[in-house]
């Protein structure tokens, strides 16, 4: 199903009667919490987060997780410090759904799916229940991911780190550890990512060692 980036002119369709779900009358009002709606069902939420997209409020929760449609432009004052210091040690639910808060769709709109609601709660839950903490970032590529885990970290670090521009550094070895873990299995490149990274940027020495060559040159034999 695609969603259009604004509300659809009311059409009139035949269906069975196992195919029609119920919804509320007035389809452009919109909730903050998906769990909130008088009538659930996958129509209901698709509308409500699309509704409330029309409106630049791009993140919703669904209980305690956090759905966020990415924008892709840049929303005013979304995430500026003023935003950051709303949110700082607010308990989950009492301000707007925000990736400050918690834990995230287009174009045809694209969903980042984050649990549990991410940056605050994981924090004070880390120093009440003295466990690490972890925050699931799930949605499908283009989604916001990678924008959303580092709104989270710019959070994390601007709340309560020590001013030193940690955050900058763990972005920074973001595509680092993603190459672990990125491979593509096409014809031409059959190897994680980190391997042709080590094998263009490698010194001379680096390269004698692990038998290396440079990235163009490798090739594996066909499965
Ligand atoms: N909250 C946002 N506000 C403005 N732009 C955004 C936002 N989220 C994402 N974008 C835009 O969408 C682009 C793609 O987002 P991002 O790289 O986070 O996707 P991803 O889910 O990590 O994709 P992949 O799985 O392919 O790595 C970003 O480069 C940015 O331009």
């Amino acid at each position: 199903m695609t969603l259009a980036c604004v509300p659809c002119p009311p059409q009139t369709f035949l269906a069975a009667v196992n195919q029609v779900f119920p919804a509320e009358d007035n389809v452009n009002k919109h909730v903050e919490d998906n769990c909130s709606l008088m009538y659930l069902n996958e129509a209901t939420l698709l509308n409500n987060v699309r509704v409330r997209y029309s409106k630049d409020k791009i993140y919703t929760f669904v209980a305690n997780i956090l759905i966020a449609v990415n924008p892709y432009y840049d929303i005013p004052k979304l995430y500026n410090p003023e935003t950051i210091s709303k949110y700082r040690g607010r308990s989950l639910g009492t301000l707007p759904p925000h990736v400050y808060a918690i834990g995230p769709l287009k174009g045809p709109p694209l969903l980042t799916a984050l649990s549990p609601p991410a940056a605050d709660k994981a924090y004070r839950d880390m120093k009440v229940l003295k466990m690490s903490q972890s925050i699931i970032v799930s949605g499908e590529s283009g989604a916001g991911k990678t924008e959303n885990t580092k709104f989270v970290l710019r959070y994390l670090t601007s709340s309560y780190g020590t001013g030193q521009d940690i955050d900058e550094r763990i972005v920074e070895a973001n595509p680092l550890l993603e190459a672990f873990g990125n491979a593509k299995t096409s014809k031409e490149e059959r190897n994680y990512h980190i391997f042709y990274r080590l094998s263009a940027g490698a010194s001379e020495d680096i390269r004698k060692q692990f038998h290396l060559s440079s990235p163009d040159t490798f090739r594996v034999r066909p499965l």
